[in-house]
């Protein structure tokens, strides 16, 4: 292949923080339509590997390709570089391993012959882009967003910039791990047509291993799930699968594909694909303070333990609450599908309503309106005990100040719920809104997606900033043409 490009997407965790952490709980995790893109292309001189990420300042990687003896293979980063970047380092080094072990020396020899030149961007939802609004006086609304370049420049050093928590370390490896195994043809272009074939299956236990290799812990793994197979429900895998691999001489003396291999049992992640119901839309937005993930997760699994049966109930309560949201959104599927005009109707009607008046006196389908009914209070349940469980560990998993601002935002006509996604903190919210038909002839300004974006950009308490995306239909990653992602070709020259 001359030219590879291989897209992955962000994800939120809309239910099941924590709990995930443990292969009892499912997570609901949606994927995103903002992605990561790896393009690799012939570089310009033998076994020399470039890596640029043109959104960021001093953001070029040179490699040399050492081929050792048997399969050992080195990638040394050149030593006049300004910057180092772990993620893309080992990223390169194991997958090179796992392509020599699958496909020989010889092989890679030939792919390397020219070297490669290889581009990472991501779409610019993974990046906060509040000064870039402020910059060029535009209100932070989601019609001012599409007013800034696509993959515009973060102005800034990777090490700088202000992440919005689509999970740009997960989807940057998941797009860079299988790029690089679709150019060296360890996996096949014909087999990304099946969700379930072994190819997609290798890409997820590589990117797995590999993203918690770089952030030196094994975390639940959901983003990386997303980033592969879509939407979904999403299990962990027990983490011994890669304990080998883990510690510091593991991944040197075994051969990974022994460990990696998609007929290896030990990989026991489950992933149930997921949508959101038909005529809603996932609402994204930054908040102006960062949290620091792992020291709440650490607090949180501190109390979990030292609670014990008093934390297991709990534990037990969130999961069958988060389980029960999971299933009666996806019932809302097949309820469309069964009378698809009922369904729009109920939508329009519900539309015009905050969610705690919504009753069937007022027209509509019943079991459409049980539905969503019960999906408001499946996440206002869920938001209940995730305050309940912050305040008992001693964190801000909803912090008040959150609170304030979700109340405002469930209040209004048609949203369905709203929470903090993943860990929680201050970062981030999502909201889920009813998104009438164009047929139902809703006024622009009546549109519930209208009603949130007014409480956001109106609130002066948080800085909130929204992002322009929406839940992807695709699953998991997949081979691009740079030319039908808009503004790709402008950065790769
Ligand atoms: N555009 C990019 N180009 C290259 N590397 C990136 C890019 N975005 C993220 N990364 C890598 O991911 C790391 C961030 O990982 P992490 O802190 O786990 O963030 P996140 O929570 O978004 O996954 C960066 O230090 C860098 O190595
Ligand atoms: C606590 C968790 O269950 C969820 C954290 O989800 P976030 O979406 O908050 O994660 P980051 O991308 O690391 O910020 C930990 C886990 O599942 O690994």
């Amino acid at each position: 292949m001359s030219e590879t490009v291989v897209s992955a997407s962000g994800k939120v965790l809309v239910a099941g923080g924590y709990l995930v952490l443990d292969p009892k709980y499912s997570g609901l995790v949606v994927s995103t339509s903002s992605r990561f893109y790896t393009c690799i292309r012939k570089g310009s001189a033998s076994q020399k590997i470039v890596v640029k990420s043109p959104q960021f300042q001093e953001a070029t990687w040179n490699y040399s390709v050492e081929v050792g003896e048997g399969e050992n293979v080195d990638v040394v980063q050149s030593s006049s570089d300004s910057s180092k970047n772990k993620f893309v380092h080992l990223a390169l080094q194991k997958t090179f391993r796992l392509v020599l072990e699958l496909k020989g020396r010889e092989h890679v020899a030939n792919v390397l012959r020219d070297g490669l030149d290889i581009t990472i961007a991501g779409d610019n939802d993974f990046y906060s882009q509040r000064a870039k609004l402020g910059e060029l006086g535009l209100k932070p609304i989601l019609s001012s967003l599409s007013k800034i370049p696509p993959f515009a420049h973060t102005g800034v050093k990777l090490s700088d910039v202000h992440k919005t928590g689509l999970g740009s370390s997960a989807a940057l490896i998941t797009s860079l791990v299988a790029a690089l195994l679709l150019h060296f043809n360890a996996i096949s272009v014909a087999s990304l047509d099946d969700l379930l074939s072994s190819d997609r299956q290798l890409a997820h236990n590589a990117a797995q291993f590999i993203h918690c290799l770089a952030q030196g812990k094994v975390g639940s793994g959901f983003d990386v799930s997303a980033a592969i197979f879509g939407s979904q429900l999403y299990r962990r895998f027990e983490p011994s699968v890669i304990d080998g691999l883990m510690s510091a001489t593991g991944g040197e003396s075994g051969k990974l594909i022994d460990t990696l291999s998609p007929s290896n049992k030990a990989w026991n992640y489950v992933v149930k694909p997921f949508q959101l119901p038909p005529c809603t839309r996932l609402m994204l937005a930054d908040v102006d303070a960062g949290s620091d993930t792992p020291s709440l997760v650490g607090k949180v699994l501190k109390w979990r333990q030292a609670e014990g049966e008093a934390a297991h109930l709990f534990w037990d309560q969130l999961g069958s609450s988060n389980d029960s949201l999971a299933k009666v959104l996806l019932s809302l599927t097949d309820l469309y599908a069964e009378d698809k005009a009922a369904y729009e109707e109920t939508i329009a009607i519900l539309s015009r309503a905050p969610a705690e008046q919504w009753s069937f006196s007022a027209n509509g389908s019943v079991p459409i309106v049980t539905a969503f009914q019960a999906s408001y209070a499946y996440a206002e349940d869920i938001r209940s005990r995730m305050r309940e469980m912050g305040s008992r560990a001693g964190v801000p998993i909803e912090p008040p100040e959150q609170t304030e601002l979700l109340n405002a935002c469930i209040a209004q006509p048609g949203v369905v719920g709203c929470g903090v996604p993943g860990a929680g903190g201050y970062d981030a919210i999502w909201v889920l809104v009813l998104d009438p038909p164009q047929s139902a002839q809703t006024k622009e300004d009546e549109r519930p997606l209208h009603h949130v974006e007014n409480v956001w950009a109106s609130w002066t308490k948080l800085d909130v900033s929204p992002l322009s995306a929406t839940e992807s239909f695709e699953k998991g990653f997949r081979l691009e043409k740079t030319d039908d992602i808009p503004g790709l070709r402008g950065i790769l020259s």
